[in-house]
């Protein structure tokens, strides 16, 4: 977990030594289930740190949660269960409906040992009530349609994370204004120029 700990470091995100041991173990599990379960497709350790945890860890450095989290369509808990990993003080509620992904995401949560996480199997049109501090989801809707499936889940000082390309910042930032959101933070993920993926945070006031 060094490549993990020197991002976090890099980029001012928490990772103590219980996170980084939790993070080893969350990786050996996916591994370990990937094929009886389906989870992420064929991919070696190198490719599941680089690709999958690093990239869920840039979606919290556009907005450092404070509160509790939604992650819609985690799959094998994509980036809401990194984020807990991390932020393991905060509560978070995965929403994923295959059946499977979300045993995964039971036997993860009892052999990490962690607490307060809700585990939702079914689609988000089901789930209604709650507002959440940081709404994130990763490769569930295109863009602009994750901003208005995500938002009547967002506290008021909240925010919805949206990973996009940096082509899509106006397209994107002319929908949210017309849903009360301002861009309030962005952080730089992999790729180039305008094929350059960033994880843009989208706030909503804090008084309705
Ligand atoms: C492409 S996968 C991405 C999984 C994970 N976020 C990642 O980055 O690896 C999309 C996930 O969204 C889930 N999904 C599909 N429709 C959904 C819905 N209506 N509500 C919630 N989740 C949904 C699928 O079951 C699938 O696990």
């Amino acid at each position: 977990m060094n490549d993990v700990e020197r991002f976090c470091a890099a980029r001012g995100l928490p990772a103590d030594a219980r996170s980084l041991e939790r993070l080893e173990q969350y990786v050996g599990l996916l591994l370990q289930f990937n094929e009886a379960m389906n989870l992420i497709g064929p991919m070696n350790r190198q490719e599941v740190i680089d690709e999958l945890i690093l990239d869920s860890l840039v979606a919290a450095e556009a907005r450092q949660p404070a509160g509790p989290i939604l992650d819609v369509g985690t799959g094998a808990g994509l980036p809401g269960m990194v984020l807990k990993i991390v932020y393991s003080d905060l509560p978070i509620t995965l929403v994923e409906p295959r059946r499977k992904r979300a045993t995964f995401l039971k036997i993860v949560t009892h052999r990490l040992g962690l607490s307060d996480v809700s585990i939702r199997n079914e689609r988000i049109e089901e789930v209604e009530g709650d507002v959440f501090d940081v709404v994130i989801s990763k490769a569930f809707q295109p863009p602009l349609q994750w901003l208005e499936t995500a938002r009547p889940f967002v506290a008021p000082g909240g925010a919805v994370v949206c990973m996009a390309r940096e082509r899509d910042r106006p397209e994107l930032s002319d929908r949210a204004a017309t849903l009360g959101l301002r861009l309030a933070g962005t952080a730089a993920g992999a790729g180039e120029g305008d094929e350059l993926r960033v994880s843009f945070a989208f706030e909503a006031p804090r008084q309705a």
